[in-house]
């Protein structure tokens, strides 16, 4: 059992890992990285199953990321790829909810993506996972759909950079804390909502978890 086993706790700050797949990369032209690209959504984001995502104010291309979410235990500051992985408490499924158009707008114009990332409802989260659940988070099923439609399916092996590479280079950017939440990138697929529309996703058949688009 992990020393964390009691820990459940997700709620504290987000940190976002972008462009950490090559084929979701290549869906919107974007470069891949040679390091992590890091974002952070701020804890306003979250929401838990129940909750609805509601399309903010202006925006026309919601756009659904499942990704796995890695859940801090420990304070962790400069840590190594090889220790890294004792820091962590366990998982949970998250939806990186994105403003593709507002993203886009950011982009052309050199501007940050905290509003196209972090805006209410942009962090929907499924319950923790226990650590002990998901023995190689380097090799995990992550599937979403809407409506019954198969939209993402791909495999964290095929991650640019796995679990332990990100939490020791994120732990040499910001502090991370009990409770932070990385999200470690989506596969391809993503694809535009519409409200009333019904998002499945899973962690292989480990979780899953059901969001409303309002
Ligand atoms: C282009 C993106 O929105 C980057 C991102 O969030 C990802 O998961 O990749
Ligand atoms: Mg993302």
């Amino acid at each position: 059992m992990s020393k964390f086993a009691q820990f459940k706790e997700i709620g504290k700050k987000i940190v976002c890992v972008g462009r950490n797949y090559r084929e979701h990369a290549a869906e919107l032209n974007n470069p891949v990285p040679s390091k992590p690209m890091l974002f952070l959504k701020p804890t306003s984001a979250y929401i838990s199953e129940g909750d609805a995502i509601k399309i903010p104010k202006g925006c026309t291309d919601l756009n659904h990321e499942v990704e796995l979410g890695v859940v801090i235990g420990a304070t962790a500051k400069d840590v190594s790829i090889t220790e890294a992985m004792n820091y962590v408490a366990g998982y949970a499924l998250g939806l990186d909810m994105t403003a593709r158009d507002w993203q886009a707008v950011a982009k052309s114009k050199g501007h940050p993506w905290s509003v196209a990332k972090g805006f209410d409802t942009s962090c929907p989260i499924s319950k923790f996972v226990e650590k002990e659940k998901i023995p190689d988070p380097n090799n995990l099923d992550l599937w979403l759909k809407v409506n019954g439609e198969m939209r993402q399916s791909g495999n964290t092996k095929d991650m640019i950079f796995p679990v332990e590479h990100l939490i020791s280079f994120a732990s040499q950017c910001f502090t991370l804390e009990p409770g932070d939440l990385i999200l470690t990138g989506t596969p391809a697929g993503v694809s535009k909502l519409n409200s009333g529309d019904v998002i499945q996703a899973g962690l292989a058949n480990i979780i899953q978890v059901q969001f409303l688009v309002q």
